[in-house]
């Protein structure tokens, strides 16, 4: 479970979600980095501290949906989930599985980012997936009888009544508003079915592929954002009880995060964890605020293109123990505050990142490397004063959380406007802007939890949230893996080598297989010779150069180039000895055609020679050639046509070639008037002898016999051996 990250790449997001960044030596472990112990209760400790400098990244988007309910109205019946990942789902869930966003949406996207070959890691644009959470009515609520204002009709939608309780608008169909979300959880939904059917199960993949994520909870004050994402606050008082049911998706998701990388025994994984705030438009590291939570700067990182915040603190978290000892730090240290409305609230908005760097040595040798992260923002609810009755310092708080949220909420409706989108956006109006951009509007991938009350007490605030919730469904990043751009490239021309070579050594393979199957002399066949003597010796190509990527960050910009050189001008050498092996072989198929256009003209000829001979009433027949011995054998008087019989294989061109050969020698030696008289003569010689025959009668028989016998034997002979050789 150590991971070691022999080569940390640099942090190439794009502003965003979380402010940190790492800056490690590439090539060894991280040095340095701080290490929170979980106490029992007690304070984490700090053993070294890892200042950071230079940006950092983060990502977008998620999928998946379903609802619940715990005595909410419900319109329609209760249907099950589609998908079928919702065999275990509650009865109160109801996937959507939309088009849009849906988990299966992401899976594409992930896959495709992760892809083969020469692929570069980056994928199609795909849009921020939104979850709905209702909370139960609590009891204040519940003794003031505010009604329900919401109903759940399924399929990933929410209905929110007209905001006049009177039973008139109740039922005025114009002011019932229906909203379509990835998911609904209705308020009887657990903290386990967030982590389940939220999507957030994807998220954590995908921040270990290397991704940029971001899970974030938005709401008004007292809608359960802090709930969802870490469980109620007295659960961080003493020692944490794991298998407490209310521990929120933080805590489940580093579970979750460390099951799966242990489970890869192929990859190194470090993990690295920061905490901070936003309070009061200042950014306070929540592992190390001392006393004067002194606020740290938020700077722009020309190089990854992102907001970054200046000497945040990373802890190195080996175990899942040291990532729960990060978020316990984190929720003692946070801004709380209590008002009408939450006795335990936000007074900040918090961002906790996990970055996940990872190496991975590929089929080529090459070592990969990663730098997924997973950002979990918890914002503070935007408030109603009047309602919150906050004043004085919480008043100043609630002032600054709400133009914070405003700005936010300027960005999310930019940013689904597809006129205002490539216009200006106002990310720099506010720290949270700064810091949430990339996860917006990146290349991350982002889930929005938008928490609302049941209440019809606030209704426009609910209103209000569904409203920016669906705006924000509508934005689209564009996930892309964070790699070292140095390793993407040499890893991309490594891939075309491999499969250059891989293409040269079937090349060479089919051509061998011909080389063998040709004969001594044949020019193809010497070609071929020189090329591969050539390949053999060396000569084809630049010699290729050994690479330990791990290496690669210690090598000076000339040296990095002149790699590159090298890797390009070994894959053109590679190119062009392909190229030249293709010709040789389309060389050699063309002569192959030749010679069997040549056979099949001879086998023409033959076939020519034998009608001559059946329509001849008697030719004596030739000695016949054996092809596998090679022998004649004596022949006889009769001209004995071919018996369909024969096997195939012996009147094969190949077995017939040199016998024609001889053929084609002979006939180019005799005229056709001289074959024919020889061919007369023959006939006549047989007719003589066959008077001579009936000339002594006393010898016929037995001469007849021989000759039935002898015609006998030679057909038996032609069957194996049938080779016409008419000008013996
Ligand atoms: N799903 C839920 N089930 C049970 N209790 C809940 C749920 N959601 C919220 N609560 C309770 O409601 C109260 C307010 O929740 P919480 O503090 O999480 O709200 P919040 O949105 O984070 O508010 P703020 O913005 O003020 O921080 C808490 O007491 C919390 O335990």
């Amino acid at each position: 479970m150590v991971r070691r990250a022999s080569s940390v790449p640099h942090l190439n997001n794009s502003g965003a979600s979380s402010a940190d960044s790492v800056t490690t030596t590439r090539g060894r472990a991280p040095a340095g980095g701080v290490r929170l112990k979980r106490s029992t209760g007690g304070k984490a400790t700090t053993p070294t501290q890892q200042r950071q400098s230079s940006g950092s990244s983060s990502g977008s988007r998620v999928p998946r949906s379903r609802s619940l309910t715990n005595g909410m109205r419900r319109l329609s019946p209760q249907k099950g989930g589609s998908s079928g990942s919702s065999r275990n789902t509650p009865y109160f869930l109801r996937s959507r599985e939309n088009e849009i966003g849906s988990a299966d949406t992401l899976e594409i996207v992930a896959s495709k980012s992760t892809g083969t070959a020469s692929e570069e890691p980056s994928t199609p644009e795909d849009n921020i997936n939104v979850v709905v959470r209702v909370r139960p009515l609590n009891d204040k609520e519940k003794r003031d009888r505010h009604g329900p204002t919401l109903q759940f009709p399924g399929n990933g939608q929410v209905i929110i009544e007209g905001n006049d309780m009177g039973a008139k608008r109740s039922h005025n169909r114009d002011s019932v508003r229906v909203f379509t979300y990835n998911v609904v959880f209705e308020p009887g939904a657990t903290q386990e079915d967030i982590l389940d059917y939220s999507g957030i199960k994807r998220i954590i993949e995908m921040g270990i592929e290397g991704f940029s994520c971001t899970a974030f909870c938005y709401g008004q004050t007292g809608s359960g954002k802090t709930h969802t994402l870490t469980g109620p606050p007295d659960l961080f008082m003493g020692k944490p009880n794991p298998k407490d049911p209310r521990h929120g998706l933080i805590f489940r998701s580093f579970v979750y995060l460390f099951q799966l990388i242990k489970n890869r025994k192929d990859v190194n994984y470090v993990l690295k964890a920061s905490f901070m705030e936003i309070y009061n438009e200042r950014v306070i590291d929540l592992l190390n605020p001392g006393s004067a939570r002194k606020p740290l700067a938020v700077r722009w990182s020309k190089k990854s293109g992102g907001f970054f915040v200046e000497n945040l603190f990373t802890v190195d978290c080996e175990e899942l123990d040291d990532l729960l000892a990060v978020l316990e730090e984190g929720m003692r240290n946070r801004a709380v505050g209590s008002h009408a409305m939450n006795d335990h609230s936000s007074r900040s908005h918090t961002i906790l990142t996990v970055h996940i760097l990872s190496d991975q040595q590929t089929d080529g040798g090459v070592f990969l490397s990663k730098h997924g992260k997973i950002n979990f923002v918890d914002l503070a609810g935007s408030e109603l004063t009047k309602k919150t009755m906050s004043e004085g310092k919480t008043l100043e708080e609630a002032n600054n959380i709400n133009k914070s949220l405003m700005v936010l909420g300027y960005c999310i409706s930019s940013l689904s406007d597809n006129k205002k989108r490539s216009g200006h956006i106002p990310y720099r109006d506010s720290q949270l802007t700064k810091l949430l951009a990339d996860s917006l509007a990146g290349n991350g991938v982002t889930l929005m939890i938008a928490c609302v009350s049941p209440a019809h007490y606030n209704h426009a605030e609910t209103l209000n949230t569904l409203r920016y919730a669906s705006r924000a469904k509508r934005i689209r990043t564009k996930p892309v893996i964070m790699m070292d751009p140095r390793e993407a490239l040499i890893l991309s021309l490594k891939r075309d080598i491999h499969a250059l070579q891989m293409e040269n050594e079937h090349l060479k393979a089919a051509l061998n297989l011909h080389h063998q199957a040709g004969t001594v002399g044949d020019p193809v066949a010497n070609l071929l010779d020189l090329q591969l003597e050539r390949v053999n010796s060396g000569d084809a190509g630049i010699p290729v150069p050994k690479v330990d990527l791990e290496r690669l960050p210690e090598l000076d910009g000339t040296e990095l180039a002149e790699l590159v050189k090298l890797y390009m001008a070994e894959n053109e050498s590679l190119r062009q000895e392909n190229n030249h092996l293709f010709t040789v072989r389309e060389t050699i198929l063309r002569d192959q055609e030749i010679v069997c256009r040549e056979n099949e003209r001879l086998l023409k000829k033959l076939e020519e020679v034998n009608n001559v001979c059946v329509r001849s009433p008697l030719i004596p027949a030739r000695p016949a050639f054996s092809p596998t011995t090679g022998k004649e054998t004596p022949g006889t008087e009769i001209w004995t046509n071919p018996d369909p019989a024969v096997p195939a294989a012996a009147t094969t061109p190949t077995a017939l070639l040199p016998l024609d050969q001889r053929m084609s020698e002979d006939e180019n030696k005799r005229t056709h008037t001289a074959q024919k008289r020889i061919d007369q003569q023959r006939i006549a010689k047989n007719i003589l002898l066959m008077a001579n025959a009936f000339r002594k009668p006393n010898a016929q028989p037995e001469q007849a016999t021989e000759n039935n016998n002898t015609i006998s034997k030679n057909n038996n002979s032609v069957q194996s051996d049938y080779m016409p050789d008419m000008l013996t």
